[in-house]
């Protein structure tokens, strides 16, 4: 095992998301731009004060060496491992905290570059909190004692074998007591239970009474450790995560509107013991220091003594973000702190300090630390553990296969253990079994890191949402299972962790986060999470809005897709046909799948950019495939749940129904709520259609605000009609719930007919209505317009590919007898012949045809193609009467049939012509129009069609 081999990372420059944080860990993946940006202004000001400070720092080192010399410990077995240990009798921070004696700090603070004001400027510390403390003030402690690993470790194996409710500790009240079978104090809000399907194993449930509102603080966690990542450290300060490029941002703002010049900023001071981590100033090293960094301290100075490792920490051979991450929760566990130094620690803070440290540093809740040290290992041990359904977390797998997790164990052990037996204990930890590989530290080693990788969670800068740092949280957060619709969302205070509901939960509801970036196509999202969290996410987006971008969601999913009239996808980013990426503000279309196909059958694979964002959306044949099937599928479905059939009436489950109920806001009001019931249920399908109430009028105006962000078209007086009295939508309108004319106009319509006849005409004749009652409804892209035009299109080409058929039928009769088996063969391949036959079907009967099953569609190209090959383009008066005699009753059919269809496209072609129709679609597919266009061929080939049918055509309306 050799920690520097070749492909090590080495590029401080590097992303550091990806780079410092394991794959499994939730992170931001497009953050990592941003971050590449801030990176490597870090790396610039590492550099900076690396030159600036080592002179300083090597200086102090050499005055000190002697003096700071580690004493050998006294007790307890763990602490055998540590080269520092306080004195007994130390009186003087220099011998109570070895590391601070060489603080570069104190240096930086009195020198030229430095100042009080300018520290002042920056407005995190006063002069008074930036002075070092004075070393009489602080108390003479002990250190943090070492109890023994042994009797730790006893306390979590049996408490393993017992159940969880009986063994777990309540949490402190910040965050909910939580346990794995469910139970919760009075005051949390959350439970951890079994999420029962999906196979996401455990999960975060609403534990409240009452709904949960949006913005409710569910939970706010303390990391049980926490590390800055590599790429941060000289910016971000590892105690309380302040982030000093906040500041400079700050400073340059200030400084050109004449305050304090960016060159005046303050900057964070370094470990003169490590030289590793940095701090914003003693106070936050002092904290630091007892919850972690002593020992960390000297463990990273005694990795430094072998040359390969030394490599590590000061040339960044490799990020050692996880492995200081690993060390902390290796360290930690080890211990059982008694709170009294902390404590005496904390009251010995000056308040000025407090408050300017309590805004970022998350270790200020002592409470909830001495918590963690006490039971923090027992919940890592028992509670973290990857479900069983995550086949790519649950094994030793991933770790022995990956060189990168090797070396990582391997500079671990460097820091964390000395021995040689201890060593291999570690390293057998890698086992499945409890209890397996227990090593002197009383970790096992790769246990722990799988339990990092799976649960640890990349800290993000609040402000500028770039990853700063790495964090295992144990309490609530571990717990919270993913959904590409998320119902919560957490941001980080210093490295605690805040949970926020973003939409109205129920009680009993899970609670959800997204851990990744919510940019980008299904497709995209559920790449990255197998490949980072090893699952196949089911959540209701990814159901309803699978590869294929025409998809919509079912009704029962509607309503948890679109929860609130605010979220609404007016500009769908899962679509794949508009920008997915939804920070893209100018939406710019990145133009349609469809029009991709021709270029797909040349090019295996073609890109999407979007022209104002750039985000690249990736297609194959295989999703066009797959997009394509899925449309014939939706179909039928799509248009009989625009109708709602008969029995779901009752149910109120109708897409109209639904459709309309999102528009209204969910209220507690119980008058209210009984109003817009009714409103709604009259909207849904009722047979009488009542004038919705005055309330259920004012959600609809609310929603349509909210919705389209600008007030509803028509002012009018929310007067109610006398109750009862039927809706006459041609009766002032004016005074008309648009939502209530739409759910009107729907019900009118009669889609499932149509549907479940296949009869495309009707369908499309309904589909153009709707489409107009859609354009009146929703301003912008609606994923209903999105596929309302697919369809339209998709019938047209259907009616065109009918007529085709329906102007050579006597050709393909006449070609019959010798082609019957090559014809059979293609009426059982091509869609378009099984539709073509339904529609026969629905229009005159001719299912049982001959020649229902003898046109040999395939496509129209394939129609003018035989055309041409019987050698006329239109039929000869020869072929005409062969065809005649072969097949009369066909055609007697087929002219009825031919009837119907001249009649349907009568009144279908204005509107096909309709050029605000047109604009519809422009609007609804891209401002490229390439859908247009397509739809225009359609229309190109409906005219071809009627002139080969020999039907009339009209440019203008009949
Ligand atoms: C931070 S843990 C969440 C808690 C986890 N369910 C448990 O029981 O410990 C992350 C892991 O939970 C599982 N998980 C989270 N969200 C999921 C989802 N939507 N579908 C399936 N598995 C999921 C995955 O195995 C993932 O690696």
């Amino acid at each position: 095992m050799d920690p520097t081999v070749e492909n090590t990372p080495t590029d401080e420059h590097t992303d550091s998301t990806t780079q410092t944080s394991p794959s499994a860990v939730p992170t931001r993946v497009n953050k990592a731009k941003r971050n590449y940006r801030t990176k490597k202004r870090d790396s610039n000001s590492d550099k900076e004060h690396d030159s600036d400070k080592d002179m300083k720092d090597n200086n102090v080192d050499a005055k000190s060496t002697q003096q700071e010399k580690p004493q050998q410990p006294t007790s307890s077995s763990s602490s055998s491992n540590l080269p520092y240990v306080q004195s007994q009798n130390a009186q003087n921070i220099g011998e109570i905290y070895p590391g601070l004696a060489r603080l570069s700090f104190l240096d930086q603070d009195s020198g030229a570059e430095g100042g009080d004001t300018a520290q002042e400027g920056v407005g995190l510390g006063t002069a008074r909190s930036r002075r070092p403390l004075q070393q009489k003030s602080l108390p003479s402690q002990q250190p943090p004692p070492q109890t023994s690993t042994n009797a730790d470790e006893g306390e979590d194996q049996s408490a393993a074998s017992q159940p969880a409710v009986e063994t777990l500790p309540a949490p402190p009240s910040n965050s909910p007591s939580a346990t794995s079978s469910g139970i919760s104090s009075e005051s949390s809000l959350v439970e951890i239970k079994d999420t029962a399907s999906e196979n996401k194993g455990r999960g975060l449930f609403s534990a409240a009474q009452d709904v949960l509102k949006a913005g409710t603080l569910v939970f706010k966690e303390m990391g049980y450790c926490q590390v800055v990542n590599d790429a941060s450290l000289s910016s971000v300060c590892s105690a309380c995560f302040k982030d000093t490029r906040e500041e400079q941002g700050e400073d340059e703002k200030s400084a050109s509107a004449g305050g304090v010049s960016a060159s005046n900023q303050r900057k964070l001071v370094r470990c003169a013991g490590c030289k590793v981590v940095w701090y914003c100033n003693k106070t936050c090293q002092i904290k630091d220091w007892k919850l972690h960094h002593q020992l960390e301290c000297q463990g990273i100075q005694q990795s430094m003594k072998n040359s390969v490792m030394k490599d590590v920490w000061t040339k960044r051979s490799m990020d050692t973000t996880t492995v200081r991450a690993l060390c902390r929760l290796i360290r930690r566990r080890e211990r059982v702190r008694t709170s009294a130094a902390y404590k005496t620690e904390h009251k010995k803070m000056d308040a000025a300090q407090k408050q300017v440290n309590e805004v970022y540093y998350s270790g200020l809740d002592q409470k909830e630390e001495e918590w963690l040290d006490e039971h923090g290992a027992t919940w890592i041990d028992q509670y973290l553990r990857a479900p069983a359904g995550n086949q790519g977390m649950s094994s030793k797998g991933i770790l022995d296969e990956s060189s990168q997790f090797t070396k990582i164990m391997a500079v671990v052990m460097s820091c964390v253990i000395t021995a040689k037996e201890d060593r291999a204990a570690f390293m057998r930890g890698s086992g499945e079994s409890e209890g397996e590989g227990e090593g002197a530290s009383g970790t096992r080693g790769f246990e722990l890191l799988r339990k990092l990788l799976s649960y640890g969670f990349s800290v993000t800068n609040l402000e500028t949402t770039t990853a700063v740092g790495l964090a295992l949280y144990v309490q609530s957060m571990p717990f919270m299972n993913h959904s590409c619709l998320p119902n919560c969302v957490y941001t980080f205070k210093g490295s605690r962790v805040e949970c926020r509901v973003i939409r109205d939960i129920q009680p009993g509801e899970e609670l959800l986060i997204s851990y990744i970036d919510q940019i980008g196509t299904t497709q995209e999202r559920q790449k990255q999470l197998k490949e980072q969290y090893h699952f196949t996410c089911i959540c209701p987006l990814c159901q309803y809005f699978p590869a294929n971008p025409l998809i919509q969601p079912n009704q029962d999913t509607l309503l948890a897709i679109i929860p609130n009239p605010t979220c609404a996808p007016l500009l769908d980013p899962k679509q794949g046909f508009v920008c997915p990426n939804t920070a893209c503000v100018t939406r710019t279309d990145i133009g349609p799948i469809l029009a991709m196909e021709s270029q797909l059958t040349i090019y295996n694979k073609v890109e999407l950019r979007c022209e104002s964002c750039e985000h690249v959306t990736e297609l194959t044949q295989e999703i066009v495939q797959e997009n394509q099937e899925e449309a014939e599928r939706m179909v039928s479905r799509f248009v009989r749940e625009m109708n709602g059939a008969s029995d779901q009436q009752l149910k109120s489950g109708s897409r109209n129904f639904e459709l309309a109920r999102v528009k209204l806001p969910e209220t507690t009001d119980e008058k209210a709520a009984e109003e817009a019931a009714k409103a709604a249920a009259a909207m849904g399908g009722m047979n009488s259609v009542h004038e919705p109430s005055t309330a259920a009028l004012q959600y609809f105006d609310d929603a349509y605000r909210a919705l389209t962000g600008v007030a509803p078209p028509q002012a009018r007086a929310h007067s109610r009609q006398p109750t009862g009295s039927p809706m006459d939508i041609n009766e002032d309108p004016v005074h008309r719930s648009p939502l209530h004319r739409l759910v009107r106009n729907l019900e009118q319509m009669g889609f499932d007919e149509a549907v479940s006849h296949k009869n495309w005409v009707f369908a499309l004749h309904r589909s153009l209505e709707l489409e107009r009652i859609l354009d009146n409804t929703y301003i912008g892209h609606h994923p209903l317009k999105a596929v309302q035009g697919y369809y339209t299109c998709k019938i047209v080409n259907l009616l065109a590919n009918l007529l085709l058929e329906e102007s050579t039928i006597e050709i393909e009769e006449s070609d019959h007898d010798q082609d019957s088996d090559e014809d059979e063969e293609m009426a059982g391949n091509s869609d378009d012949e099984r539709d073509l036959k339904a529609l026969r079907n629905a229009m005159g009967g001719g299912g049982g045809s001959r020649g229902s099953k003898g046109q040999g569609t395939g496509s129209m190209q394939e129609q003018l193609l035989k055309r041409k090959q019987a050698g006329s383009a239109k039929l000869g008066d020869e072929t005409k009467s062969k065809a005649a005699m072969k097949s009369t009753p066909i055609k007697r059919i087929q002219t009825e049939s031919s009837r119907q269809l001249l009649m349907y496209l009568k009144s279908l072609i204005p509107k096909i012509e309709d050029p605000a129709l047109l604009q519809q679609f422009r609007v609804c597919w891209g401002k490229d129009g390439k859908l247009a266009n397509r739809y225009r061929y359609q229309v190109d080939s409906l005219k071809q069609a009627l002139y080969y049918a020999e039907l009339p055509f009209q440019e203008t309306n009949p």
